[in-house]
């Protein structure tokens, strides 16, 4: 049977995920412990349980992978630097290598926390290629899959009751505003202390805008921030080496802002972006087809723009869809079930 993803399903998680964090911080003696509030600022609202630990202050581990390391090595001297998380190297602790890096939320009180995961797709083509050599059964996938929607896996998938993960990463495409907006909500914090990330249905500009409007709490004012400092950020992608010659795949822009209306947006998360070979560049506007690499960056943020334009008065913008330039209609969906 289908059961209901009830409001606290999958926000249960998000707010174990606090708990832990702040269990650990308790454990390492965190820095900050003359500041409560600091303390309570934390929070991871998408990616892997266990992969962030505390750090001096103003700072956070993030667990180490060497994609992510070279990414923010070449994003050094970059246009695109200033609007990533500062990267201060590798540290080694209790014998595992992390990413030493700024905590986007150090500066704020009690902020308002959104995770949006940007792109039309959220899986490497070099993981469909494997997915089809050497097809890997996931039964945590299925499971995850089931607590949709039950309705979800084929018939096949559910003999075996396990599906592949590009199988899995499609089928989350679909039910998310991914394939047709270019991004989707992960998770939020609201200052106070709620926590959401039952998202994975949000599908349409409708539903995206209620989401959103809920998040400013219909403050107009916060919405022209954050439209500006995207601006900004749509602009220097469009002059930046980096971006040109990386496929962005999984990485977020990340909402911040406080009860004074301060708000600011960052890039993370960089551990599937990719660089291109030697002389080939990508428009990140165009519709994906296996073999291009495009990731529909570009094209998500002018959706994501203009979602956000219409919070203030409800109805939807004109503005690229679909079919003009993300167009997953002609792009090719791989099978690989
Ligand atoms: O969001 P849900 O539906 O839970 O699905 C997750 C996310 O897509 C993760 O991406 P991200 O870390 O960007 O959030 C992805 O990790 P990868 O980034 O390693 O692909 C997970 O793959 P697995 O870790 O293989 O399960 C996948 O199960
Ligand atoms: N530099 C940062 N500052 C503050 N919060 C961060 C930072 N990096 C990540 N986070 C938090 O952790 C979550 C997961 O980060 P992410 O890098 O996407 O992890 P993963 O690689 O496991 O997907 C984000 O949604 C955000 O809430």
């Amino acid at each position: 049977m289908c059961e209901a993803l009830s409001p606290c399903g999958t926000s249960k998680l998000s707010l174990c995920q606090t708990k832990a964090w702040w269990k650990l911080k308790t454990v390492v003696n965190w820095p900050f412990l003359a500041s409560q509030r600091k303390r309570l600022n934390w929070v991871q609202l998408a990616g892997h349980k266990g992969h962030f630990k505390a750090a001096d202050e103003g700072s956070i581990l993030k667990k180490f992978s060497e994609n992510e390391k070279q990414c923010f090595e070449r994003l050094r001297g970059d246009a695109l630097q200033p609007f990533a998380p500062q990267y201060h190297g590798v540290v080694e602790k209790d014998g595992e290598s992390f990413l030493h890096m700024t905590d986007l939320l150090a500066n704020f009180d009690l902020p308002n926390v959104m995770d949006c995961k940007m792109g039309i797709r959220t899986y490497l083509e070099e993981e469909l290629v494997r997915a089809r050599d050497r097809p890997k059964l996931r039964r945590d996938l299925y499971e995850k899959m089931m607590e949709v929607d039950c309705q979800g896996p084929t018939e096949q998938e559910h003999a075996q009751k396990a599906v592949t993960k590009p199988r899995y990463m499609q089928w989350r495409e679909t039910m998310s505003s991914t394939h047709t907006l270019g991004f989707r909500i992960e998770g939020i914090k609201k200052s106070d202390g709620t926590c959401r990330t039952d998202f994975k249905k949000t599908h349409n500009e409708q539903d995206v805008t209620k989401v959103f409007r809920d998040y400013v709490e219909g403050d107009v004012h916060l919405v022209k921030s954050y439209l500006s400092r995207l601006a900004e950020i749509q602009q220097v992608l469009q002059s930046s080496e980096f971006f040109k010659r990386h496929e962005v795949i999984g990485s977020s822009l990340l909402f911040i802002h406080d009860h004074k209306g301060h708000a600011e947006v960052w890039l993370i998360d960089f551990g599937k972006t990719t660089a291109l070979p030697e002389g080939q560049m990508l428009h990140h506007n165009v519709p994906w087809q296996e073999g291009n690499r495009e990731d529909g960056y570009l094209w998500g943020l002018e959706n994501l723009m203009r979602t956000l334009e219409s919070v203030d008065d409800g109805k939807p913008r004109e503005g690229p869809r679909v079919s003009d330039a993300g167009a997953p209609s002609t792009s090719r969906e791989p099978d690989t079930r």
